[in-house]
């Protein structure tokens, strides 16, 4: 058995040991108070913690606080992750596929509350409410620490206590962190072990003296109630009170009453973004919410590309895009998340900190990503998805056609006339890179790639054209810091409305957004001359009659060679008040069925449409006051200034 089974005996979680476990786990732990309970939110990180005598006085803290039944420590082998799926199967917490069609593969169904992101329970605790910032909540951190004591206390009566030892980004190469998530719920596990690389590595590199991350996660709903009465489990344990709380100063993660990806799977959004982003600014670097990956030409040369989308905007279907144009081909790197460091060699470089694909199952389908559908062949854990009457998965837009009959995400029959969905919008699925047929065979190298383009990307049916070149650094930066998008089903709210996500960091940035800028400005002085190029994109521009104008999906690769072609010095372009857009003939359009208005619709650059954003975008300032950069304020006045020209 790979697993160190560690039940507690007492208050004190005293513990027994397998004879396969690391050989420092044995070792029985003190009861050590947690960070929870130090009392301060003194910036000194998880200085008291460190080296493995840390860990385990921490993993012993939180035991205490949680009162978990058992705590069992996770080194990700694969006879651990069988272990737990068919524990969650037991349970009746996950439903095996058939395995002739999807083997291993498990379909989960969350609490109909529980089924996305919540934005307005997610909050950022640093000690200057200023430097979280107006986009963020920001809530005190000892007041914040004191609630949580409170609602932690006994959360996992009951439960066991997962504890997850994880690397991001290959273990032990220079930009990769290390982490811990202490969790009770073995799907965050099992989920956990498919998005990051979980190995009992990582606690020699904590045992060595690395600075690890610690994350705690508990769905809130002990199955021990205070009078000590045991209750059943039910198949998706969640609490209706939310708490997604991030500190950036002492780098920690609390997430509590959700078992959703988003919100419970810490390494993720919480630490890869939030905490990131925080360190990121304070030692040079940058976390960003960016897919990754590797074009090249016909004649061979590779060029890598970064994108920011927002969510549910595109960006694993650009991670994975298979080029319609000949002789081009893409390879993926990563699909969400990305962490980008200045090499040796003055270059950009980034690593995807993640090993797996959190990715939205709706419209994924043989016609618009072929590649995503063939990665998901088997080893998936599907959530919210419908369940086929043959023990396969469906959701809307996987085929053309919907099978006559299936059980939908709440688990209730389904036909194609029941007129709803029968996978919910936020549907998503999990599996490990590795699997991906298009993932590059430098995918996990140690320093990373180097990046030669920077895309920014939104939602909008409206104003912004297909493709643009910032003149420079300074304009892309203004260019990602003014991005507006619509709303879309990957957080709790309003699907549609139009909102601003500077960068794609909205809901995931650590500090307060305006610094963020100012970071990205500072960043690009000391690139200098090796700093990308910046274009902005926009596949979802639609005509009067709600059509979306650009095919999209593989038809972005016309504009992918484009960008290449502008990065390499070969294409031209036309200088305009919102940047460098290409002429007509110069982006190739051989074979697409597109009217001539259509395409002049999808550069079409609206002055007064263009002003009235202007407008917006400086009332849009004002919330941040003083800390927007000069550079950003000149942007906006350059801009004005060319539109009424
Ligand atoms: N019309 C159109 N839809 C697209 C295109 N690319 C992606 N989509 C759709 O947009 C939705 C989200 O796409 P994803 O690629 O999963 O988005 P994402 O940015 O990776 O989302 P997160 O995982 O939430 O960060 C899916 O329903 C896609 O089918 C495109 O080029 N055109
Ligand atoms: O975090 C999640 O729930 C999924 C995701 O990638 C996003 O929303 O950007
Ligand atoms: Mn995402």
């Amino acid at each position: 058995m790979s697993i160190a089974e560690l039940p507690r005996t007492d208050r004190t979680a005293d513990t027994v040991h397998s004879d396969t476990a690391h050989p420092d786990q044995a070792h029985q732990s003190d009861g050590h108070s947690a960070p929870i309970a130090r009392g301060t939110a003194a910036p000194e990180g998880i200085a008291g913690l460190t080296g493995l005598d840390g860990l385990r006085a921490w993993v012993a803290g939180i035991a205490d606080l949680t009162q978990p039944e058992s705590i069992v420590w996770c080194d990700g082998t694969p006879g651990e992750e069988d272990r737990l799926t068919k524990l969650l199967v037991a349970e009746g917490k996950l439903i095996r596929l058939n395995p002739e069609w999807r083997p291993n593969s498990f379909l989960a169904r969350t609490d109909p509350g529980d089924v996305a992101r919540v934005e307005d329970r997610t909050f950022i605790c640093s000690l200057d409410e200023q430097d979280a910032g107006p986009t963020n909540n920001w809530r005190e951190p000892e007041a914040m620490r004191a609630e949580l004591r409170d609602v932690f206390a006994g959360s996992m009566r009951g439960r066991t206590m997962y504890v997850v030892p994880f690397s991001m980004g290959p273990v032990g190469g220079p930009i990769s962190q290390v982490g811990v998530e202490l969790t009770d719920s073995a799907y965050v596990a099992v989920s956990m072990v498919k998005m990051t690389r979980v190995t009992s590595a990582v606690l020699d590199l904590i045992d060595a003296g690395q600075p690890w991350v610690p994350t705690v996660h508990s769905v809130g709903a002990p199955l021990i109630d205070d009078a000590g009465v045991r209750h059943d489990d039910v198949s998706w344990p969640c609490n209706e009170t939310k708490y997604i709380v991030q500190f950036p100063e002492t780098r920690e993660v609390w997430s509590y009453g959700s078992g959703y990806g988003g919100n419970a799977i810490l390494a993720k959004k919480a630490f890869a973004l939030r905490i990131a982003s925080a360190m990121a600014r304070d030692e040079g670097w940058l976390a960003e919410h960016m897919l990754l990956i590797k074009v090249t030409s016909p004649e061979g040369r590779a060029f890598h590309f970064a994108a920011a989308f927002p969510s549910a905007c595109g960006k694993t279907n650009l991670a994975m895009l298979r080029p319609t144009i000949p002789g081009w081909t893409v390879e993926t790197i990563g699909d969400d998340i990305a962490w980008l460091r200045q090499g040796p060699d003055g270059r950009l470089r980034a690593i995807n900190p993640e090993a797996g694909f959190f990715g939205v199952a709706p419209g994924t389908g043989e016609l618009t990503n072929k590649t995503a559908v063939e990665t998901l062949w088997g080893n998936t854990i599907f959530t919210n998805v419908a369940l086929r009457d043959d023990g396969d998965v469906w959701w809307e837009g996987l085929t053309e056609e919907p099978p006559a009959h299936l059980i939908d995400w709440e688990g209730n029959d389904w036909t194609p006339a029941s007129g709803r969905p029968a996978a919910h919008p936020n549907s998503r699925f999990t599996v490990s890179a590795a699997q991906c047929p298009s993932i590059a065979d430098d995918w996990d190298a140690f320093d990373g790639v180097p990046i030669d383009a920077i895309l920014f990307g939104g939602r909008r049916a409206t104003n912004v054209p297909l493709v643009a070149q910032a003149r420079d650094w300074k304009h892309g930066v203004f260019i990602g810091a003014t991005v507006s998008s619509e709303k879309t089903a990957a957080a709790e709210g309003t699907v549609g409305e139009l909102r601003r996500d500077p960068f794609a960091m909205l809901p995931f940035c650590g500090y307060n957004m305006a610094d963020y800028w100012g970071h990205w400005l500072e960043v690009g002085e000391q690139l200098g001359e090796n700093a990308p190029a910046v274009f902005q994109v926009n596949w979802f521009r639609k005509g009067d009659d709600g059509r979306f104008l650009w095919p999209g999906f593989g038809e972005n690769s016309r504009v992918i060679e484009w960008i290449a072609r502008r990065v390499e010095g070969t294409a031209d372009a036309v200088s305009t008040p919102i940047g460098c857009l290409p002429q007509a003939e110069q982006l190739d359009l051989d074979g697409l069925d597109l009217a001539e208005a259509d395409v002049a619709e999808l550069f079409e650059v609206d002055r007064d449409s263009w002003l009235a954003e202007c407008d917006l975008t400086e009332e849009y300032f004002e919330q941040f006051g003083t800390r927007v950069p000069a550079a950003l304020r000149a942007e906006l006045a350059s801009l004005r200034y060319q539109l009424r020209a």
